[in-house]
């Protein structure tokens, strides 16, 4: 594409987000450009008359009224263009970020999240908005859009004393708006695509030095030296490139300044000599003046000229971003297709691969789970446990084999997928309010939340708020407060034992428990199997005396499942599954602890 059509292209783009995100601005904004123009025309007019009307004794009102009222009318017009670039502004932040969320939601799944260039993509078009936020990006587009108009006035002006140094100047202005405008592309095209990886891993060590989650560790093992010495580096290595690639662009636009300047001075000294000459008056060389130095309009307009330059790029790359998703395997939403009540699941000759790997994780997997069964998977770490449930909730397409949910394909319809709730082991802590931590959504029915967190045994965390629900469970909010590890994951179950109220067939519990002691975790399993009793549910864990009240315990191995049955049946059948958990009962009772068999 050669880059007259890439900037057309990019001009199309972004007039039709403008309008598409407030588009009476994109109506009252070219009437405000058209009435700055016409002011600013009438006042470098009238000034001129002005001046010869008073050299020549004649009389002045009209033209020193006309003055005026020029004068007041192009600031007026200017700041309305900018009130309503600032609502415009607000507009199309919003419409921005709905757009990164779109395409970082589409499709289902999350694999494209793990392409490295797809994640560069979004983290640096989601950095690039919020540090526009604030900056009249739109505003200096209207703004720009009202100085060329203006422009048109001063080249009125200036061609009817000179039509040839009009053009020579005019020319000289558009080839430095031009070169200045490429340097700008140039810095954008760089901060949104090139380095964006490099700067997303900058971005992430800083954020360490910052953020809570991270304060913790980094304090205690004393990492901020390292943290700020890698951040500094990868900084550093990032804005080489970039003043690399800017370098060329940058000289361009210099030579392009100093051509100007020297086309300019040469049509002051041809003016001078007219003056001179007495082939033009007084009024006329003030006229003219201001004629030639209002054709910097439709040269470089320094911030202006940048922060339009970079409204129009981030448009373009966000409609790639965009499009880019769309071209991913869309979702359907036939709400009517998954039903209701305990749901059936099936894996049929499951294999998967992880897309940053070779190896599949699951290489012809089968299992069958009936409609209300509970069902316990247990496996040596990294055998594929999370994998497995990954897939189940259409995370994930197989590469090859079926994942059924009732019959229907969770990775290919949300309704599907919305029918097995999951809390995973790094289940989201939201800092937003109890209520919106269990609830998540703007339905509100009536108790059924207060009775999902009953369910999930979290009477201490209302005590830990004082009963109070809007508690922002982040005490970096006013009156807001953290939990334990134990009471975050009550709220996680309440969030899906909610799920299952709101239609959801398959609960899945992996590992969220895995922080919480051996009894503790058997405690909260046994109340989970009690309160989804009829719902298929399938727990996770690595403590078999945890998972052993589940009807059926599935163990899974590297090729697969090795074992299957009830507890009592594997420990009578005495293979892998017996002979981990007399391990860890052993260990357990070495302990202090007693297991039953
Ligand atoms: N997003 C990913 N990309 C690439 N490989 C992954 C990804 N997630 C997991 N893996 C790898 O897939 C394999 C299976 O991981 P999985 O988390 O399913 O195991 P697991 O049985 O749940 O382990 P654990 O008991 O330790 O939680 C591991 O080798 C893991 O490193």
């Amino acid at each position: 594409m050669t880059q007259t059509t890439q900037r057309w292209q990019r001009e199309v783009t972004f007039w039709r987000h403008a309008r598409r995100a407030y588009p009476l601005g994109t109506v009252v904004g070219p009437g405000l450009v058209v009435l700055a123009a016409v002011a600013s025309f009438a006042t470098m007019v009238a000034t001129g008359r002005l001046v010869t009307a008073v050299v020549d004794g004649d009389p002045v009102w009209t033209w020193l009224a006309l003055v005026v009222a020029g004068m007041i009318t192009q600031p007026v017009a200017m700041a309305a263009l900018d009130a309503v670039g600032a609502v415009h502004q607000v507009r199309l932040t919003e419409q921005r970020h709905r757009m990164i969320a779109e395409a970082a939601l589409a499709p289902h799944g999350i694999g494209h999240l793990e392409d490295p260039q797809q994640a560069g993509r979004v983290a640096a078009l989601t950095e690039h908005v919020r540090s526009a936020v604030g900056l009249q990006e739109i505003g200096s587009v209207w703004r720009v859009l009202a100085i060329r108009a203006t422009g048109v006035a001063a080249l009125v002006v200036v061609a009817s004393w000179s039509w040839w140094i009009a053009l020579g100047v005019l020319l000289a202005q558009l080839v430095q708006g031009h070169l200045f405008t490429s340097y700008i592309d140039v810095v954008n095209r760089e901060l949104l695509t090139e380095s964006s990886v490099e700067r997303r891993r900058a971005r992430y060590l800083f954020q360490r030095l910052t953020v809570r989650d991270a304060a913790k560790e980094v304090r205690l093992f004393g990492l901020t030296p390292w943290l700020l010495g890698e951040y500094a580096r990868t900084w550093e290595a990032v804005n080489d490139n970039s003043i690399r690639a800017r370098r060329g662009a940058m000289r361009r636009s210099l030579a392009g300044a100093v051509l100007l300047s020297a086309g300019i001075a040469a049509a002051l000294a041809w003016l001078v000599r007219d003056a001179w000459v007495g082939a033009v008056g007084v009024g006329a060389v003030v006229t003219i003046v201001q004629g030639i130095d209002g054709l910097a309009s439709f040269g470089a307009l320094g911030d202006q000229s940048v922060r339009s330059g970079r409204a129009r790029e981030t448009e373009l790359r966000l409609a790639e971003l965009v499009g880019g998703a769309a071209g991913l395997p869309a979702l359907t939403t036939a709400a009517s297709a998954a039903g209701r009540g305990a749901a059936r699941v099936d894996l049929d000759d499951v294999t998967f691969t992880y897309p940053s790997r070779t190896e599949p994780t699951l290489r012809g997997l089968d299992l069958h789970v009936p409609a209300g069964q509970s069902v316990a998977i247990v496996g040596v770490n990294g055998v594929g446990k999370s994998t497995l449930i990954k897939l189940l909730c259409g995370l994930y397409p197989p590469d090859a084999g079926t994942v059924r949910i009732d019959g229907l394909d969770p990775a290919a319809a949300d309704d599907v997928r919305r029918r097995v709730a999951v809390i995973f082991q790094e289940f989201v802590r939201y800092h937003l309010s109890l209520r919106d931590n269990v609830t998540m959504s703007e339905g509100r029915e009536p108790g059924a939340f207060e009775e999902a967190l009953a369910d999930a045994a979290g009477e201490d965390v209302l005590g830990r708020v004082g009963g109070d629900w809007d508690t922002v469970l982040d005490p970096g909010y006013a009156g807001g407060t953290d939990l334990s590890g134990g009471q975050w994951q009550r709220v996680a179950l309440a969030r899906a034992l909610l799920a299952v109220r709101r239609g959801a067939g398959v609960l899945v519990l992996d590992e969220p428990t895995a922080a919480l002691d051996v009894r503790a975790e058997a405690q909260i399993f046994d109340r989970f199997l009690q309160v989804t009793r009829g719902v298929t549910t399938v727990l996770v864990s690595h403590r078999l005396s945890s998972v052993r009240h589940a009807e059926r315990i599935v163990v899974l191995g590297p090729d697969g499942i090795v074992e299957d049955g009830s507890h009592e049946e594997l420990l009578a059948r005495d293979g892998d599954y017996a002979r981990m958990f007399r391990l860890q009962a052993a260990r357990f009772a070495s302990a202090g602890g007693r297991v039953q068999a």
